[in-house]
């Protein structure tokens, strides 16, 4: 048994939380609302994000950063990206040892295009610092807090601390596979979250499962080109990480990114919808980085391109979809085959 910190005690921080606490160990859950952390403690449940849901005893809630990692070696982080620099920075006043950080969060920093593992890296001392290891794939928080099957993978340049992760994690509902390609399973993890927004918008306006279909192997196809470009395994796409979590957010009801789409091809606007939503949306911010990405690095991602203008320029969805199905004639396999791979 062990006691770990979870840092976000909104709905992907709650069903970790759950997860390690069906395994045995003391679980910290740290959240920024004293009202939700007396919820946690006094009645075992967190509503607004996890409704219906009785959370094990073992979960113990804290408002105060210092005390949710007090003693521990362990810290799992979970919080929205956006927020991911201010956490650290609180976390780096309170370390007094070294620490493994686990991140479960999927997004990339727009501006800098930091993945969060190399934002963790920049912002605490390598003397606090054992390890970071990356949480991903598959897995909306709603099924398991159900204990339904879920897969995911851990990855991280520590071998050691890799392994210990897929323990700590691992049990007959969480089964944890390990993958040593951090790129690929941040990049695939983050940039699926785009494809997302993509595969609503598409269902608001009303196309069909074919529509789905293209948007899923295009989207893996840019995902894979930028991705391999910034050093992934090409393979780490064909994984949970990247057509695993790809699938479950474009055809899940559950996901954010995939509800945020489909309003705007109803026809909201952006504000509008991230009010709706009070959700961690990641793919808005994620899209505007990949896009930028992209145009540095000299990669072709049309789908990002739309999902962009969509986004930031208010261009009409429908103009957008129809666009991507205008371009100019290309190859499937060259672009794999040729581009892709060598
Ligand atoms: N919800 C899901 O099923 C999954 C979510 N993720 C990822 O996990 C991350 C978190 O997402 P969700 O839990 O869904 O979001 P959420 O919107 O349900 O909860 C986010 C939580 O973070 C808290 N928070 C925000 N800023 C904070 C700060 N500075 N310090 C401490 N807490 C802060 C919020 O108060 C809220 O409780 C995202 O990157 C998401 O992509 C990954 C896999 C599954
Ligand atoms: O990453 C997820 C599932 O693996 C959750 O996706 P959403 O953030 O779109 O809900």
């Amino acid at each position: 048994m062990e006691k770990i910190a979870v840092i976000g005690a909104g709905s992907w921080g709650t069903a970790l939380a759950i997860v390690l606490a069906d395994n045995g160990h003391h679980v910290n859950l740290y959240g920024r609302r004293n009202d939700q952390i007396q919820e946690i403690n006094d009645k075992h449940t967190n509503e607004k994000y996890l409704p219906g849901i009785t959370l094990p005893h073992n979960i113990f809630g804290l408002s105060s950063l210092r005390h949710a990692v007090e003693d521990v070696s362990t810290i799992v982080l979970v919080t929205p990206t956006k927020a991911m620099r201010q956490v650290l920075s609180d976390l780096k006043q309170l370390l007094t040892k070294k620490v493994t950080i686990v991140h479960a969060s999927k997004g990339i920093e727009p501006e800098t295009h930091k993945r969060i593992s190399e934002m963790i890296e920049e912002e605490i001392p390598s003397e606090y610092l054992n390890a970071v290891v990356v949480l991903s794939g598959p897995s909306h928080a709603e099924e398991v807090s159900r204990r339904m099957p879920t897969t995911v993978t851990v990855s991280s340049n520590n071998a050691n601390a890799q392994e210990l992760i897929q323990d700590l994690f691992i049990n007959s509902n969480f089964r944890v596979y390990t993958n040593a390609d951090v790129i690929g399973v941040e990049l695939g993890g983050a940039l699926k979250n785009i494809i997302a927004l993509g595969a609503g918008l598409a269902d608001g306006l009303g196309h069909g499962d074919n529509a789905k279909a293209a948007l899923i192997t295009r989207g893996l196809a840019e995902i894979a080109r930028l991705g391999t470009k910034m050093g992934a395994n090409p393979l780490t796409f064909a994984g949970l990480t990247g057509i695993g979590d790809l699938i479950v957010t474009c055809t899940s009801v559950h996901s954010r990114n995939w509800r945020a789409g489909n309003m705007l091809g109803k026809g909201k606007k952006l504000n509008d919808v991230l009010e709706d939503m009070g959700m961690a949306v990641e793919g808005v911010r994620t899209t505007k980085a990949a896009y930028q990405l992209a145009k540095n690095v000299g990669v072709e991602m049309p789908i990002t391109e739309q999902i962009y203008e969509v986004l930031f320029n208010d261009k009409d969805p429908k103009t957008a979809l129809d666009e991507l199905m205008a371009r100019g004639k290309t190859k499937e396999l060259e672009d794999f085959s040729e581009k892709l791979f060598l």
